[in-house]
């Protein structure tokens, strides 16, 4: 992983792209809108991750941060480390039972408030500590992933506090899934391989708001672009959208790239990797938890690293599986990765920010439970991102909203076709 050299701020890069956070800090140092606040933060500990530290900061609240394992600056941590009312509580090279044992040490500062990125942290708190679960005020999920987790807790009523979807407003929805993530897996997968995409066959398992957006850039780059799915309705719009769609039992076989973005639980399993095309290259954006590597360790009578981030898996027969960065998501784990583009991570920890200040906010009472992020917090957002691009855009005038208040005595007909 590339970090700054000794001495300077890690941060300055991405603060350059992120007007909006700058903004908020600039606001939230002179209102201190969650001065008295624990927050507890868990994400990986990027740069981006960094900026939302120093903008909770701003706001007054005292940080406790841990990490995820594989995507973990030293330089970042050791910034932070040097702000007085934060603490880091995971370090670079942590195992996932060590960042565990960390995220308990964090929870142990018992906080009023936490952001989450994968609901580890949101769990956690309610699985080992509900006493203390009882008291926190609020939470934040970032991630498609965590929302899954959240939805289930949210159904069986365990959540003993509300939490606010920030994967699901529109903002997060359509820049960060859709276009972040797709221009910085691809852009990390040809880093990293330093092979070129145009002219090959790419099976992208998944066709959410990321797959939807890699499997575009990449027909867009000139591959041919095979989508496999579970869902009827995804697999439809892939068609429409002019991908071929089969079972990924079928696609393996002639994939150079096979790219999950599904969030699911082993999706590629034996049966795939033994009808796997030979030399092909395996990679997740979705999560650690997609590809089965153990069974790939299994199967394998051999394993070489023939450059940085990729482990070269041999197979009985003689073919060879490429495993991008172990199978953890590629735009943050490898040896280069600096996770989605600053301009998009700075709305989403904006976001983030907004949506932990609107949980304290003056005579704010949410029940316990998963909550749409409310409509102004996401439009202010937009008009804040519209306006340090210096583009203007039109309003809705009072003669369309009085028409489409009104519901009775419309002259016409009233169709769609109209
Ligand atoms: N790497 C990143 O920077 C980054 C950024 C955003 C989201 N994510 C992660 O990417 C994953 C996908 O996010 P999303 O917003 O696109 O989710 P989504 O729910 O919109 O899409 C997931 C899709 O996967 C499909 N799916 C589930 N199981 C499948 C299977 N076995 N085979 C084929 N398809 C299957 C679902 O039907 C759905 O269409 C999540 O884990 C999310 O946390 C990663």
């Amino acid at each position: 992983m590339t970090e700054t050299a000794s001495g300077a701020d890690p941060l300055s890069w991405v603060r350059e792209f992120s007007p909006i956070l700058s903004t908020l800090a600039a606001q939230y140092r002179e209102t201190t809108p969650l001065s008295d606040q624990y927050v507890a933060v868990s994400a990986p500990m990027t740069p981006h991750t960094g900026l939302f530290v120093e903008t909770l900061a701003a706001a007054g609240a005292t940080v406790g941060v841990s990490g995820e394992p594989g995507s973990t600056h030293r330089d970042v941590v050791a910034h932070l480390e040097s702000l007085p009312s934060v603490t880091t509580f995971s370090t670079a090279g942590m195992d996932g039972a060590e960042l565990k044992e960390a995220q308990r040490e964090l929870l142990g500062e018992r906080p009023d408030l936490i952001a989450d990125d994968g609901s580890f942290l949101l769990s956690l708190v309610h699985d080992e500590f509900p006493a203390l679960a009882e008291s926190v005020v609020g939470g934040c999920e970032q991630t498609t992933g965590g929302i899954t987790r959240l939805s289930a807790m949210d159904d069986q009523d365990v959540l003993s506090f509300p939490v606010y979807g920030v994967n699901e407003t529109p903002m997060k929805d359509t820049f960060d899934n859709v276009h972040g993530t797709a221009e910085s897996s691809i852009s990390n997968l040809v880093s990293i391989t330093n092979t070129m995409i145009g002219g090959k066959t790419a099976v992208v398992v998944g066709y959410g708001r990321c797959g939807r957006g890699i499997a575009t850039k990449l027909r867009d780059l000139g591959a041919d672009t095979v989508v496999t799915e579970v869902d009827p309705r995804r697999a439809l719009a892939a068609i429409a959208d002019g991908h071929r769609v089969t079972e990924l039992a079928d696609a393996v076989g002639d994939a150079d790239y096979v790219i999950t973005a599904t969030g699911r639980y082993d999706v590629v399993r034996r049966e795939h990797l033994e009808a796997m095309a030979d030399d092909a290259i395996l990679t997740s954006i979705g999560s650690f938890i997609e590809i089965d590597v153990d069974a790939l360790a299994t199967l394998a009578t051999g394993v070489s690293s023939p450059t940085p981030g990729i482990d070269r898996y041999t197979l009985p027969d003689g073919r060879t599986i490429n495993l991008v960065t172990e199978g953890k998501v590629v735009n943050l784990s490898g040896p280069a990765s600096a996770g989605n583009p600053s301009e998009v991570m700075d709305t989403t920890f904006a976001m983030m920010s907004a949506a932990l200040v609107d949980l304290v906010a003056d005579g704010r009472t949410l029940e316990a439970g998963l909550h749409q992020v409310p409509d102004r917090l996401d439009r202010r957002i937009a008009e804040m991102k519209l306006d340090s691009l210096e583009v203007t855009i039109d309003e809705v005038t009072e003669s369309q909203r009085s028409y489409h208040r009104e519901w009775a005595g419309h002259e016409g007909v009233d169709s769609a076709e109209e």
